[in-house]
């Protein structure tokens, strides 16, 4: 579980936090929405240690990730696996190392061990016979499972997910939220994922915290995002059509 206490953060005079609190569960995906620059991005690198809060807490299972000692914040480091916006695989690593690269890094396990590792995650994404192939060479949603294959290499207790659906179309997207939900369960991981797209939200939002200009507007899970009475999340949503047919349809029996 991880906690979030009254994060702040203002830069060049401009607040971009304005305080924000909550929870996410261990074997849910919480999802992090809002408008453009409502301050998704800052607040996940805040979470992740990316970027310093001017005050506030962030607790991984109760360990305190900004003020406690060194030796704990190394130690959850190591237990979180991240995907970036645009996979961020490196493009002169084939598929294989790109996935080894965190083991190469962090551990010293011995090669054939290492290469179990990453077969049984390149197969966990469904990504079988493409070891020696170079990014350039798979599609984005290959390159979404690659990420993801990478992220989950070091067997983390968090994930972190920036807007998992760009630049993929929608069946695609579909595809690539269900395999962050279903690993997200299998391996009990606290997974937060940064989304604007509607169709996440609806498909696996366990948990949705909704930001407008810096702040937490409303919390509470896909089941009840459609009944909201927040005039700043009705607009969010309705924006979407698919929604909003959703809706009216209801409205008229
Ligand atoms: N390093 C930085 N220095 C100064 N301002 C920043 C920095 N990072 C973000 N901001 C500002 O903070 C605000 C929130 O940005 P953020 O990237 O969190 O938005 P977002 O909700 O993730 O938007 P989007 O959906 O468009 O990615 C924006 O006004 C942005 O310009």
């Amino acid at each position: 579980m991880i906690e979030i206490k009254n994060i702040k953060k203002t830069f060049n005079g401009k607040e971009v936090l304005a305080g924000i609190s909550g929870r996410f569960e261990d074997s849910n995906t919480s999802l992090i929405i809002g408008g453009s620059g409502t301050g998704k991005s800052v607040l996940l690198k805040c979470i992740v240690g990316l970027i310093k809060p001017d005050s506030g807490g962030v607790y991984y299972d109760g360990r305190d990730f900004i003020n406690g000692d060194r030796t704990i914040r190394t130690q959850i480091r190591r237990e979180i696996g991240m995907l970036f916006q645009g996979s961020a695989l490196f493009d002169s690593k084939t598929v294989e190392e790109n996935v080894m690269f965190p083991l190469d890094m962090l551990t010293d396990m011995p090669k054939n061990e290492k290469l179990d590792r990453v077969n049984f995650c390149l197969k966990r994404v469904g990504l079988e016979n493409v070891n020696k192939r170079m990014p350039s060479e798979i599609s984005g949603g290959m390159m979404k499972r690659v990420g993801i294959a990478r992220a989950i290499v070091m067997n983390p207790k968090y994930l972190f997910v920036d807007e998992p659906n760009s630049g993929l179309d929608p069946l695609t997207a579909v595809t690539i939220d269900e395999l962050i939900a279903e690993i997200t369960d299998e391996y009990k991981i606290t997974t937060i994922v940064v989304t604007h797209d509607m169709n996440s939200v609806m498909g696996i939002g366990e948990y949705v915290m909704f930001l407008y200009k810096g702040r937490k507007l409303w919390e509470g899970d896909s089941q009840n995002i459609v009944e909201t009475n927040v005039p700043e999340l009705k607009e969010f949503l309705f924006a979407n059509k698919f929604i909003k047919h959703m809706k009216e349809n209801e409205a008229n029996g």
